[in-house]
């Protein structure tokens, strides 16, 4: 159990895990629809009850292993126990720009006298018009709007809790998220960080409402020395913020800044790359000699100094003081390597060093790791790997042990 004695603290990908923060998926999944899946950013429909129970699945693995989940819905309807918190849920769910004055009132005043439970219901799940309460008279906004239109959108990336949070020592970075669908999940994660009874005394390493930037693009390669990824979400403003945040705090020395292709293959760094062991990453193939990175280290006069770009592996070895970063080598063949890329084969959750998470499904880069002396725990994610996810993307590490 996280509490005072034992904070919240992480300073690697690889040092023993032992606290979690999972979001096991629920009704925001039963939203997606052909119509809007692009939108929602999810590749396919996927089969809800199969996913909550490949979730269960990967949470059970995890617990297995001694790490304690605290699962995000719980962490929420928890956190609106405060009357607080409820006033800054009903905040958050309600967008008068999309329902107009009155009915963003009657929403804020029908919200405001529900549960805590039933509020959360609503941020992660959001509302349709048809769910609305009923009202007297008609309203121009109910009336040209179709029944199941969302009155308030649902969230369906929460599944990728990685992404809206991430802990750098022991300070916790909620994201500014870039895309449209995820940009509300801010406000869930700002909510559970402020009145979560775990994390009343967590400090902000970033600010919320600053540049862009995901935690999928945020690796910590070793204590004090931060990778992060700058493509489709992070932007080098977002990396660049980062840096002189987490400089002024003290928490780290080197911050490297590493370009990624702006595609949805590769929206985050750890779609390509992630850390299985202290000295070791699973890299995909054609990323290895492509990779480079700027490295940022602060001056004596508070500002930033910019060097490179050199290949990323140096950079990385060097910023880390260790000889040589070394990459399992998958030796796939491209379309393999390709294939299994996409399905997240080199998103690993590590839960001690040289002990991994992966979807059972990259037969070949699981056998690549095995091979290397990697023990992979593999998991089943059929209907999860639908948003493009694997079990890093799934997991916000709260406390970590130092290795
Ligand atoms: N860290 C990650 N790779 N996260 C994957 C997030 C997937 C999610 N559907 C999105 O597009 O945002």
């Amino acid at each position: 159990m996280i509490d005072e004695t034992t904070p919240p603290r992480v300073d690697s990908e690889v040092g023993p895990l032992r606290a979690v923060l999972l979001h096991r998926p629920g009704n925001e999944l039963k939203r997606l629809t052909p119509r809007n899946n692009d939108q929602l950013l999810f590749d396919s429909i996927p089969w809800v009850d199969r996913a909550q129970e490949e979730h269960d699945a990967f949470a059970e693995v995890l617990r297995g292993r001694g790490v304690e989940v605290l699962l995000l819905a719980d962490a929420l309807r928890t956190a609106l126990g405060d009357t607080r918190a409820h006033a800054a849920g009903v905040h958050a769910a309600v967008d008068e720009r999309r329902l107009g004055p009155d009915l963003a009132d009657s929403l804020r005043s029908h919200l405001s006298s529900v549960s805590p439970a039933v509020l959360a219901e609503v941020l992660m799940a959001g509302m349709t018009f048809e769910e609305l309460p009923a009202a007297e008279g008609a309203s121009l906004v109910r009336l040209m709007n179709h029944p199941n239109d969302f009155a308030v959108d649902p969230l369906p990336n929460l599944l990728f809790t990685r992404d809206s949070s991430a802990w750098i020592g022991n300070r916790v970075a909620v994201s500014s998220l870039t895309m449209p669908a995820r940009v509300r999940e801010t406000a869930v994660l700002d909510l559970i960080y402020a009145y979560h009874p775990w994390f009343r005394h967590a400090a902000r390493a970033y600010g919320a409402h600053s540049a862009p930037i995901e935690g999928g693009d945020v690796m910590l390669l070793s204590p004090g020395v931060l990778a992060i990824g700058v493509g489709e979400r992070t932007t080098a403003a977002g990396a660049e913020s980062l840096a002189r945040s987490v400089f002024a705090d003290g928490i780290a020395h080197t911050v490297l800044a590493v370009p990624i292709q702006q595609t949805r293959a590769t929206m985050h760094l750890d779609t390509v790359c992630t850390m299985v062991a202290a000295d070791a990453v699973v890299m995909y193939p054609l990323s290895r000699d492509s990779l480079t990175a700027f490295t940022m280290r602060p001056t004596d006069d508070g500002s930033v100094k910019v060097e490179g770009p050199a290949p990323f592996l140096t950079a990385a070895a060097e910023a880390m003081g260790i000889d040589r970063l070394r990459v399992i080598d998958t030796g796939l063949d491209p379309v393999t390597a390709e294939r299994e890329q996409w399905d997240d084969g080199n998103n690993t959750l590590a839960l001690a060093p040289g002990v991994v998470v992966g979807y059972e499904r990259n037969v070949e880069t699981n056998a690549r790791l095995a091979e290397a002396g990697i023990e992979v725990l593999a998991i089943t994610g059929s209907e999860l790997g639908s948003g493009r996810g694997g079990p890093r993307c799934m997991s916000c590490p709260i406390r970590r042990e130092s290795i």
